[in-house]
């Protein structure tokens, strides 16, 4: 059993330091350096093509996808997901998707994983930043899953992909294509999110609002639901104080919920609604799945290229 993230876009091939003259073949010379770069390259290249790009072809020996949603109490969360998974499906025909939350809703994780026959499944978490759920629950209930050969896929976020969501979702609730010049100046959006104890959450967090300021042209402070500062009340209050009259909250949830309903009301114009079974999302969410794919080629290649 396998349960480990696979490396992130922004972060190298944990591969590359493997390579290193000290674990190279005790010839140690130039040329079975590039020999075994061979040999993974080309074995890599016959896993990837296990993965097809235009998702059109079946895949009947492709691992089952496992989408691992939050759950709510709002039923809007539990038809969104289930849309969402849908809308994966439809991308990959003949992939097995699953749903397993982590609490609130049915199916639970552990009883959709428990309901796999043996073999491989990837999970991949419907969750946006590095928390809780992504470092303890999802590892936990993987473990117990011991008939399974799983690989946990990294959050959703960050990625350019969400952004294109936040940024359709803004659209939708009213937010102008084309801001004049004065607009830039009055305008700022507030990125709400769950919020978390762990640090890492809201450096990731943080790393989506700069993509998503990039994209818009105007200042994105992220704001909490819970357990971190700022809540959207006083992100909204610090960037009137700066003359920013024109605050939108951008929803940076994947689902209808409390939290994402409690972050609109606070909002003193524009609200937009949660990314949601957005198609940016299907594809972002395959996009993970095919990731860690690749990276658990890679390590096998290495582990074959270096027996
Ligand atoms: C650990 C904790 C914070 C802490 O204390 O550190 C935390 C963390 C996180 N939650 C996240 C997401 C969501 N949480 C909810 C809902 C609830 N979350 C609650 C508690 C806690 N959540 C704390 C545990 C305290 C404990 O031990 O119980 C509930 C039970 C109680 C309450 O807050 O009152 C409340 C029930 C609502 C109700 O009462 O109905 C929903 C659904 C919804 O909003 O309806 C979503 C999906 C949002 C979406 O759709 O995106 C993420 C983002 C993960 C990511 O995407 O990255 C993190 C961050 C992380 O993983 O660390
Ligand atoms: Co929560």
């Amino acid at each position: 059993m396998t349960a480990s993230n696979p490396p992130r876009d922004e972060s190298t091939q944990p591969s590359g330091s493997s390579l290193s003259p000290g674990t190279a073949p005790t010839d140690g010379h130039l040329d079975s350096t590039a020999q075994l770069m061979n040999r993974i390259t080309s074995q890599l290249g016959s896993q990837l093509s296990l993965v097809a790009l235009d998702g059109r072809r079946r895949h009947p020996e492709s691992p089952a996808l496992v989408l691992v949603a939050h759950g709510s109490r709002d039923p809007r969360a539990l038809s969104t997901v289930e849309t969402l998974a849908e809308r994966v499906r439809e991308l990959r025909p003949g992939l097995s998707v699953r749903l397993g939350h982590i609490e609130l809703n049915e199916p639970l994780l552990p009883d959709t994983l428990a309901a796999l026959r043996p073999g491989r499944a990837v999970l991949v978490p419907l969750l946006l930043s590095r928390g809780y759920h992504i470092k303890q629950d999802i590892p936990e209930a993987a473990a117990e899953a011991s008939h399974l050969n799983i690989r946990i896929a990294a959050p959703l976020g960050p990625h350019p992909l969400l952004v294109e969501a936040l940024y359709a979702r803004l659209v939708e609730a009213g937010w102008s294509t084309r801001l004049s010049a004065a607009d830039r100046r009055s305008h700022a959006v507030v990125l709400a999110a769950a919020g978390s104890r762990d640090p890492d959450a809201a450096t990731d967090t943080q790393r989506t609002a700069e993509l998503l300021a990039e994209r818009l042209g105007v200042p994105v402070v992220p704001a909490y639901a819970s357990a971190a500062a700022p809540t959207v009340p006083d992100a909204v209050r610090a960037l009137t104080a700066r003359g920013r009259h024109r605050v939108a909250v951008a929803s940076y949830f994947t689902a209808p919920g409390r939290f994402a309903s409690e972050c609109a009301e606070a909002a003193p114009w524009i609200a937009a609604a949660p990314m949601g079974a957005h198609a940016a999302m299907a594809r972002l969410v395959l996009h993970r799945y095919d990731e860690a794919l690749v990276s658990s080629a890679a390590a096998a290649s290495l582990h074959l290229a270096t027996a």
